[in-house]
């Protein structure tokens, strides 16, 4: 006991309370933001926080775009802060918060400190974001003069309002007097170059980030892996506070607000989630960062030789309540950080992002064109999986959600009783069948939408499509005909597109209506729902039912639907699901044949879904041309042997011209949720021109040149491999292929070839990761001959084999990544190919 009370005694007065943001906010909604912020600081100050932080921009919003070369912009920003730094529950406590500053005509996205009535730093972003739908040096400059302050001088109403002129702005930090603090703030965490590590080195023990991070398929452990990461080999603090939701434009925010300390998550927030305003409290011991540090002992001699910061001087202490109101707990490390799922991000983000939309569009609902097939089936079920999200936050006491719901439905009183009776009133599905359509597509969309409850309405256009060939025929004495009745292909596609056309125009007169004739008022949002492979092949009419309002699952491919379902039909309850997910992708637009579908998806594309993904990563996350693309893919097909690089080539060249003739599609396709780094949304994340020589003259001319001089060295080698094999028959006796795998021993221990395959002689090494020893490698070559490690070097220009011996790596001892280069004196191509165990991923973590 008498123990106990010394160590009690002895952390007292050190624990620092802080509190990081998670706030959905809305662009160039300044008002709301106020509100939003005023929220969290509240919040915070009732947990006991002497620090409270919130995400990028949270202010103006983030995506205010070129509404950041407008001065009212700043002015408003200004006038938000003021309000901030005078709002009663604001005093006592430490805070900044982000939002867009002008200094001497220049503009930065900053994070303004304030505490106590007055603002007493400014810290510009040093290092901007470019990539992916990321823009920020179209409006904002990086602050480039490291570790220096300027005078800015505040804007008259304020300096007036405050009595105070001017304050630091740029690369500085903030010292308490208990410890001291300073800002990197988003894009500068995932640089090469982080500002935190030269901060830490000087000895700031609290590091800030205040983000505006987006969700991506597959991301979400980035983040949170560079924020541990950061605070494992620096030591100390790592506040992270990110934006949620839709503030206006493609993407969802993706929370995941957290606090890490000396390599440890010790709070979280959430990812999902349709609150408007989150507080992640955390308490540490500042005794724990310097005792981490000091015993970090190469730290320490970087740390004795690293240059100062300039320190804003603040008589604070954060610590102070824990030194007035002893013992509060620190916060202990978390467990594991458990990610969703791609299918769970699937059912939450777009459903969230879904949710902002509606409510902030001042519509009543959705207007969905359900075909029974995966992709407006998955649409239903999103908007579906939003009504579960809005009844639990309901039970949860969220009076936001409860209000918007409300407003949404026009009915003050209304409390949903179920997801599935919500989603009655707020989603209107309506199958619009052809004499092409099955009955069992058909019988799919009904018993969907009973499963989910939607308003459905089951009827036939053939008038309307009859009476539009109708008007053609009557002006031009010319009635086109399928392709089963002697048409041509453009009579056939003619016919489908009307179809698919028509649908699209009465849906739009169906949204503009059903609320009349339900007596409710407004109108309803159309869905589209064509998939991102669709879009990349162009295989979708232009201004066809793909043309909608929004569309949901627009930047996520036919393969990740078909995940999403297997996932909604049990964890939601729906299923009829596993039969969507078992019928053949087809468009219905020819005739039938004896009643059954004589038309897929896959067939009329040439091309598998799967392809798409495949092709649709090589373009966009490597950066792949034809030629690369052709290169890349024929040296898998040529390792694996089961494909012809000809055939390799000719579906290559497929791809290409598709997206060539359809890519002015992506001109105006539907806004839709972004989800896939492999997106083709040519508004915003894939710039490419929409007038294509889809010939492709030049690049196919290279790729022919590449599977000529393919075939001539599999001759080489086959003729190589017949007079091997016939002198070790001949009587050598060893080193012969074939091997079992795996045979590595000791460390870095090179093995003899483990298999044989006559086709890759010329290009495939195969690895085989050790079980037996740290780091053991085996490597085999396709040759039947042995080969020595030297050899294989030598033949290939460069032979990349990294080996990780270390205990604890997450895929165990001996991992191993490899890459292969290899040249052509024709010119030369390169592969990083051969990746033993998967994990060639690019910056969004996707394999590549
Ligand atoms: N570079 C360019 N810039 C701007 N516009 C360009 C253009 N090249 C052609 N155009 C115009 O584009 C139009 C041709 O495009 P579009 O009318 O869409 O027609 P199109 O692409 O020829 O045909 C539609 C395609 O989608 C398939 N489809 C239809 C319906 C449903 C589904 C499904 O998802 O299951 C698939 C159908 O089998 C066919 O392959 C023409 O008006 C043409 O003049
Ligand atoms: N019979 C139909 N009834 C209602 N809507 C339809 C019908 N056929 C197509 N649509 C709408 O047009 C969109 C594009 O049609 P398309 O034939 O390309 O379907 P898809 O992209 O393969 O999608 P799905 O998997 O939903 O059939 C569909 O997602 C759907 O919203
Ligand atoms: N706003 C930013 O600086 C974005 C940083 C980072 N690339 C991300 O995706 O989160």
């Amino acid at each position: 006991m008498a123990m106990l009370t010394k160590k009690a005694r002895l952390t007292m007065g050190r624990n620092v309370r802080v509190a990081v943001a998670t706030l959905n906010q809305w662009a160039m909604d300044f008002q709301g933001n106020l509100e939003r912020i005023l929220l969290s600081i509240g919040i915070a100050a009732e947990n006991g926080a002497t620090y409270r932080t919130g995400p990028e921009l949270e202010v103006s919003g983030y995506s205010c775009e070129d509404h950041f070369h407008e001065p009212d912009t700043y002015l408003h920003s200004w006038e938000v802060l003021l309000e901030l730094v005078k709002a009663p529950v604001a005093q006592g406590m430490l805070i900044d918060v982000g939002m867009p500053v002008q200094h001497r005509n220049v503009t930065y996205n900053c994070r303004v400190a304030f505490y106590n009535g007055r603002v007493v730093l400014i810290r510009p972003k040093m290092i901007m974001c470019d990539d992916g739908n990321y823009r920020e040096t179209r409006w904002f400059s990086p602050w480039t003069k490291e570790r220096q302050t300027e005078d800015y001088q505040l804007p008259r109403f304020v300096a007036l309002a405050l009595g105070q002129e001017t304050v630091p702005i740029g690369d500085a930090v903030i010292a308490t007097l208990d410890t001291c603090l300073g800002y990197e703030i988003c894009e500068e965490l995932w640089n090469p170059r982080s500002k935190h590590i030269d901060m830490s080195l000087a000895g700031v023990e609290i590091i800030v980030n205040g983000s505006g991070s987006y969700m991506q398929l597959r991301k979400a452990h980035i983040t949170t892996d560079l924020i541990r990461n950061a605070s494992y080999k620096a030591g100390g603090a790592y506040l992270f506070s990110n934006l949620r939701g839709c503030d206006g434009q493609r993407v969802y925010f993706n929370g995941c607000s957290a606090v890490a300390l000396n390599g440890a998550i010790i709070a979280r927030g959430r990812q999902f989630a349709l609150s408007e305003v989150d507080v992640t409290v955390a308490s540490f011991d500042l005794q724990d960062v310097r005792a981490y540090r000091g015993a970090l002992r190469s730290r320490s001699s970087l740390a004795a030789s690293a240059p100062t910061y300039p320190r804003v001087q603040l008589q604070l202490e954060l610590a102070a309540s824990d030194r007035e109101h002893p013992g509060t707990p620190a916060s202990s490390p978390l467990d594991e950080w458990v990610y969703h799922r791609p299918e769970e991000e699937i059912a939450l983000g777009p459903a969230c992002w879904l949710w902002d939309y509606l409510r902030r569009s001042g519509q009543g609902g959705f207007f969905l064109p359900l075909s029974g097939g995966v992709d407006s089936s998955s649409t239903a079920i999103i908007v579906y999986s939003m009504c579960w999200l809005v009844v639990d936050a309901i039970e949860q006491g969220d009076r936001q959600v409860r209000d918007d719901c409300r407003k949404i439905l026009a009915d003050p009183e209304y409390v949903p009783k179920s997801a599935s009776e919500l989603c009655g009133r707020l989603l209107f599905t309506c199958y619009m069948g052809t004499e092409n359509s099955s009955r069992e597509t058909r019988q799919r969309a009904v018993t969907l939408a009973s499963q989910i409850g939607s308003s459905h309405q089951d009827i036939r256009i053939d008038e309307a499509i009859t009476a539009l060939l109708s008007i053609f025929q009557r002006t031009t004495g010319m009635m086109p005909r399928f392709r089963k009745d002697g048409g041509c292909p453009r009579q056939n596609l003619a016919l489908q597109n009307i179809q698919a056309r028509a649908r699209m125009v009465l849906s739009y007169l169906f949204a503009q209506l059903m609320l009349w004739v339900k007596q409710r008022p407004g109108g309803l949002l159309v869905l589209g729902s064509a998939n991102v492979d669709e879009a990349l092949r162009g295989y979708m009419t232009k201004y066809d039912c793909s043309s909608a309002d929004v569309n949901p699952i627009g930047g996520i491919s036919k393969e990740d639907l078909r995940r999403f379902l297997a996932y909604a039909q049990v964890e939601l309850g729906v299923p009829v699901v596993a039969d969507i997910v078992a019928a053949p992708p087809t468009a219905e637009l020819e005739p039938l044949v004896d009643g059954a579908i004589a038309q897929t998806d896959e067939e009329d594309m040439g091309l598998t879904y799967k392809e798409l993904s495949e092709f649709g990563r090589l373009r966009k996350q490597a950066f792949c041309g034809p030629f690369s693309m052709f290169c890349k893919l024929a040296a898998a097909a040529v390792a694996d042997g089961n494909r012809d690089p000809k055939e390799v080539a000719d579906r290559v060249k497929h791809f290409f011209r598709c997206y060539a003739i359809n890519r002015h599609k992506m001109t105006v396709l539907t806004p839709s949720y972004h989800a896939e780094s492999y997106s083709p949304d040519d508004n915003r994340f894939d710039h490419r021109p929409f007038l294509y020589r889809a010939s492709w003259t030049w690049q196919f001319r290279a790729i022919d040149a590449e599977l000529e001089l393919l075939a001539r060295h599999q001759t080489r080698a086959e003729t190589e491999d017949e007079r091997h094999t016939n002198t070790t028959a001949a009587g050598s006796g060893g080193g012969g292929g074939g091997g079992g795998g795996g045979g590595g021993g000791g460390d870095g221990a090179i093995n003899a070839p483990t298999t044989t395959n006559a086709n890759a002689a010329s290009n495939a090494l195969f690895f085989s990761n050790s079980s037996s020893g740290g780091g053991g490698v085996s490597v085999g070559v396709g040759m039947s001959s042995a080969a020595s490690a030297h050899q294989l070097v030598h033949q290939s220009s460069g032979l990349f084999l990294a080996g990780s011996g270390g205990t604890g790596a997450s895929d165990g001892p001996g991992q191993l990544t490899v890459g292969l280069t290899k040249s052509h004196s024709s010119g030369g191509y390169s592969r990083m190919h051969s990746n033993v165990m998967g994990k060639i991923k690019d910056r969004t973590g996707v394999p590549v």
